[in-house]
């Protein structure tokens, strides 16, 4: 009791519908249970120069994490609730892991898996009597295969988010929602490299290690992680340190609630945005920064950790302007769109209204870009603006 209550798992009133606190309980351990296992690849992936980021159809990067944490997810959350009551619209499909020249990265993936599954105990799950062949694996990959919708409830998965932070031994993050009727009814995102100070969220090894003469944090005070968490109308975001290889802490894990920023002077607040100008176009921003009077420099980081900086009050303010054209999808969002509600937070589109995950697997219906705001008054300031300036840019 005491537990579930530290870990924000219990009901505020007995009103409160009770049927969540499974299933965010399992969707926290298997989130753990991700970190640990991406934590591991991304450890060898940059110590070797092997082939072991492959490219898709869009030339994006995916790894063995990608497959590996999709698969464990699955399972886990099948075993919990039995695979015919759970559905899953994830990011990844088996197709490039089942071609003949595939055979040693499938190996990889099933290996990864299993490594991961035997750890179970340490997180208060069951593992597998007898590790997982290769056809299960697969299956525990394309049993992810639902388009989502309006109607019922699904859960939406990105395994690992900002794959390219990810492969650059940078940030990214493990995302996992529960959607029902349309609506994001809890959220959780794992960010294995959450610096310990926020100052190091702007750190990018690579480009850093280079360039800067910045003394690169110890790995120690670099990767402390965490794991935040939200169900929706409980008007909280928790937040639970990760659960590290060679510690003695088990399963359960102790959280804290994290509040927004209260900072809703537009000179003093931060924003932040995708790295990549591809990704979203860093020009309108700037322009956006100035006529708002954001006076800092944008803090351009990978993945959803930018939802998760907003949630824990290191930073203000997100935006997202894709391409004409880019749609966006649920899996991108979900998890982060709760946990900064819940923690005092707004998300909407550029036109003010709140993101619609009942159309299948993409925003439909966008208007413009995304915008997540510590508080109502920076918010409606970026929205403004964003009228102002739209017409004159080249989005
Ligand atoms: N062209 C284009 N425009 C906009 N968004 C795109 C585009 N291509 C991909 N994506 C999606 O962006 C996800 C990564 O977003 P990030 O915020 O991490 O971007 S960045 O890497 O920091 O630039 C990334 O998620 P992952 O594939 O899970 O990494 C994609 O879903
Ligand atoms: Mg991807
Ligand atoms: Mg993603
Ligand atoms: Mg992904």
């Amino acid at each position: 009791m005491e537990n579930q209550e530290k870990l924000g798992l219990l009901a505020r009133a007995s009103s409160e519908p009770e049927q969540y606190f499974k299933e965010l309980d399992f969707a926290v351990r298997a989130v753990q249970m991700a970190c640990s296992l991406c934590r591991r690849v991304q450890d060898s992936l940059i110590s070797k120069t092997g082939n072991d980021v492959q490219s898709k159809d869009d030339n994006s990067p995916v790894t063995v994490a990608d497959w590996s944490v999709q698969a464990t997810v699955s399972w886990v959350l099948s075993e919990a609730f039995g695979s015919n009551n759970v559905s899953i619209v994830a990011e990844e499909d088996v197709q490039t892991l089942s071609k003949v020249d595939s055979a040693g990265l499938l190996k990889a993936v099933v290996e990864t898996v299993n490594k991961s599954l035997a750890e179970a105990p340490r997180f208060g799950l069951k593992a597998p009597e007898l590790p997982l062949g290769t056809s299960e694996v697969l299956e525990a990959i394309s049993r992810c295969n639902s388009n989502g919708g309006s109607t019922g409830r699904f859960w939406a998965l990105d395994p690992v988010d900002g794959t390219l932070g990810f492969v650059r031994g940078d940030q990214y993050a493990i995302a996992l929602a529960l959607i029902e009727n349309g609506e994001v009814t809890l959220g959780v995102l794992g960010c294995p490299n959450y610096p310990m100070r926020k100052e190091w969220l702007s750190y990018h090894h690579r480009y850093h290690r280079i360039v800067s003469k910045l003394t690169p944090p110890t790995s120690e005070s670099w990767d402390k992680g965490c794991v935040i968490y939200a169900r929706k109308g409980s008007g909280k975001t928790w937040m639970q340190p990760l659960l590290h290889i060679n510690e003695k802490l088990v399963w359960p894990n102790s959280a804290r609630p994290v509040r927004v920023s209260s900072i809703d002077n537009p000179s003093l607040a931060t924003f932040c945005e995708p790295v990549e100008k591809a990704n979203s176009s860093h020009s309108f921003t700037a322009g956006l920064a100035h006529s708002v009077g954001l006076r800092k420099q944008p803090l351009r980081v990978y993945s959803m950790v930018k939802y998760a900086a907003i949630a824990r009050g290191d930073a203000e303010i997100f935006m997202k302007f894709a391409r004409a054209g880019y749609k966006e999808k649920i899996w991108d969002h979900a998890a982060g769109v709760v946990i900064i509600q819940e923690a005092g937070g707004v998300v909407t589109d550029a036109g003010g209204r709140p993101l619609d995950f009942s159309k299948g697997i993409y925003l439909e219906g966008l208007d413009r870009g995304i915008i997540a705001s510590a508080g109502a008054v920076l918010h409606d300031k970026i929205i403004r603006a964003v009228d102002a300036s739209w017409d004159s840019s080249a989005l």
